[in-house]
């Protein structure tokens, strides 16, 4: 049922603006590029809104954020928010410096968000739940496991109702949630926790299927847990292309390539998650 998200991305090729961080900007890129979208990156204050005037989607990424660049990102949001056009955030770091945690507050607090998509210990840090965000990586001690699988569910099922967005949190098990249903997404490769770039690159490629879906009508939860799914079956076929010379750098390749050669069919059979309908408050 997921693959059809893939073919709307493919069918109509959304225009993503991104305001990103130089880390991983060109990962970013070409990941919307090899998923069937186009990117276009731009973070001056003086071009900000008409960028996002020309594009379907934008991806609002804090990863190197600085005085200059929360301008743009609020300026872009504002344009994006009253031209309809779905906003995915993604809070690098937020829980590491009170900038990347104010500003987090500040963009969900003031723009409509299609999702916010970050790692567990991002999410907590902006929940108010104590949590340490390891820089920009998830914290060992706030991971998600079968055990503390419901907790999750929960936390994440009350985060998108109070902030009226889907919450998208990766990590060995991912988990993709509403106000009323959330999916637990199992697919992926440890490789991925090796290279940066795994989950900004998941962002932008969540913004493109989210736009993809505003386009087509179609789910915008069931389209954030298909970009997901993607990210994590490409990581899974990067993995097993590995050869005995090959490390991080091939991965990052490997991983690209999967997701240009992803076809539909592999996105439904592969893909591996459960998915929970609450019928309480
Ligand atoms: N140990 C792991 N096993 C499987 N997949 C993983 C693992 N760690 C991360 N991933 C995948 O890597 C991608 C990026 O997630 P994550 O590392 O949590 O983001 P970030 O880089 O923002 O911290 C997601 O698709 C996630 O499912
Ligand atoms: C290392 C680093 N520092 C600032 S942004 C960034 C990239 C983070 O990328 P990801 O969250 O996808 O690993
Ligand atoms: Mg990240």
């Amino acid at each position: 049922m997921l693959g059809r998200y893939l073919k709307n991305v493919r069918e109509t090729a959304p225009l993503i603006h991104n305001i990103t961080n130089y880390v991983t900007v060109n990962d970013c890129a070409n990941i919307l590029l090899a998923c069937g979208a186009l990117p276009v990156m731009a973070d001056d204050q003086a071009e900000a809104e008409a960028i996002t005037a020309i594009c379907g989607g934008l991806t609002i990424n804090i990863g190197t954020l600085n005085s200059r660049t929360i301008v743009s990102m609020l300026l872009a949001g504002k344009k994006a928010a009253q031209l309809g056009h779905p906003i995915v955030l993604d809070p690098v770091g937020a829980g590491a410096s009170p900038l990347r945690t104010h500003t987090a507050d500040e963009l969900i607090s003031q723009l409509p968000l299609a999702a916010v998509r970050g790692n567990i210990s991002e999410i907590k840090a902006l929940s108010g739940s104590s949590s340490l965000t390891h820089g920009v990586d998830a914290n060992a001690s706030d991971k998600v496991t079968d055990d503390n699988l419901w907790q999750h569910f929960t936390f994440a099922r009350k985060l998108a109702k109070a902030w009226n967005t889907v919450i998208a949190i990766s990590g060995e098990t991912d988990i993709v949630a509403d106000e009323n249903k959330a999916f637990a997404i199992k697919n992926g490769s440890a490789l991925m926790s090796k290279i940066t770039g795994s989950g900004c690159m998941l962002s932008a490629l969540t913004t493109a299927y989210v736009t993809a879906a505003k386009k087509t009508e179609t789910s915008m939860l069931e389209a954030v847990a298909a970009a997901f799914c993607t990210m994590g079956i490409a990581g899974e076929n990067a993995a097993d292309r590995m050869g005995s010379l090959d490390g991080s750098a091939s991965f990052r390749n490997y991983l690209l390539d999967a997701v240009f050669n992803m076809t539909e069919e592999e996105l439904d059979t592969k893909a591996k998650y459960e998915l929970v309908s609450y019928t309480d408050d």
